[in-house]
């Protein structure tokens, strides 16, 4: 991704989905093809909320190597995974159903751990563990790649405005039983995972985001969750938006160059 600026924001706005939904198929196959051919696996982490449809571009599409995936759910609602509020269920309804990705190879919550917050997050932290071996104090995780969404309120994963968790400084995974929005109960990745990533891409699309992205991007020391995310060199930040949600953004747009 060598065109892209140096460890700063890069935001791509485009005139309708259809062509958000096709340059971010491209990102992805693209960073894809870098990671493995550097390691042999791609490390991904997903998001709910509108995310999941805006990976159509995936289905079908012949350079995706679904079998060097290994998927991970940056936030997840404590539910069963057929619930209607569960990630899983949508990333599964909008892409897995429609692609041939082994099933080993998307980490989902351990649901006989549902009534206990504590040993859910610690199992799922150790699932990340087991990939990116051994957790100690100075070591993060690396994902290839992490896919955020930002809500109204401009949160993202479940890391929500105010919240405690925003200064969360150790932990990988962390969970919240008193989410503004429901369900209450969610796991989520903390800062230090996010920032730690390869590249983060925030997908944000539609009229109702106008408001949230420009002050996420233009007025970041208000310190939203979402302006909160910032890759420690060399991760790169990537914004995906249509112009509907960047029409009154200040913040400067980049050519997006296939
Ligand atoms: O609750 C959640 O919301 C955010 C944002 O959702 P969106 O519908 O505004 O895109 C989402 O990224 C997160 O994964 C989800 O749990």
């Amino acid at each position: 991704m060598a065109h892209h600026s140096p460890n700063a924001t890069n935001l791509f706005s485009f005139p309708n989905t259809d062509e958000l939904v096709d340059s971010l198929a491209f990102f992805i196959a693209k960073a894809q093809k870098e990671s493995i051919d550097k390691k042999g696996r791609f490390t991904v982490a997903l998001s709910g909320g509108s995310l999941p449809k805006m990976l159509r571009g995936l289905i079908g599409n012949p350079s995706i190597k679904w079998d060097k995936w290994q998927v991970y759910y940056a936030d997840e609602r404590v539910v069963p995974l057929d619930d209607a509020d569960s990630n899983h269920l949508s990333c599964t309804n909008n892409l897995f159903s429609k692609v041939p990705i082994p099933t080993e190879n998307i980490h989902v919550l351990d649901v006989s751990l549902l009534d206990d917050l504590e040993e859910l997050s610690d199992a799922y932290e150790k699932e990340l563990i087991k990939e990116f071996a051994q957790k100690d104090a100075a070591r993060f995780p690396v994902f290839d790649l992490i896919l955020l969404g930002m809500g109204p309120d401009g949160h993202t994963a479940s890391l929500f405005p105010g919240h405690e968790l925003l200064a969360e400084e150790d932990r990988w995974i962390a969970y919240l039983d008193d989410s503004p929005k429901p369900p209450l109960k969610r796991i989520t990745f903390t800062y230090p995972v996010i920032n730690h990533a390869a590249r983060v891409v925030f997908v944000a699309a539609g009229k109702e985001k106008v408001e949230i992205l420009s002050q996420v991007l233009d007025t970041p020391e208000a310190g939203l969750p979402a302006s909160r995310v910032k890759p420690v060199f060399p991760g790169q930040l990537y914004w995906f938006v249509d112009d509907a949600a960047s029409v009154g953004v200040q913040f400067p747009r980049s050519a997006f160059k296939p």
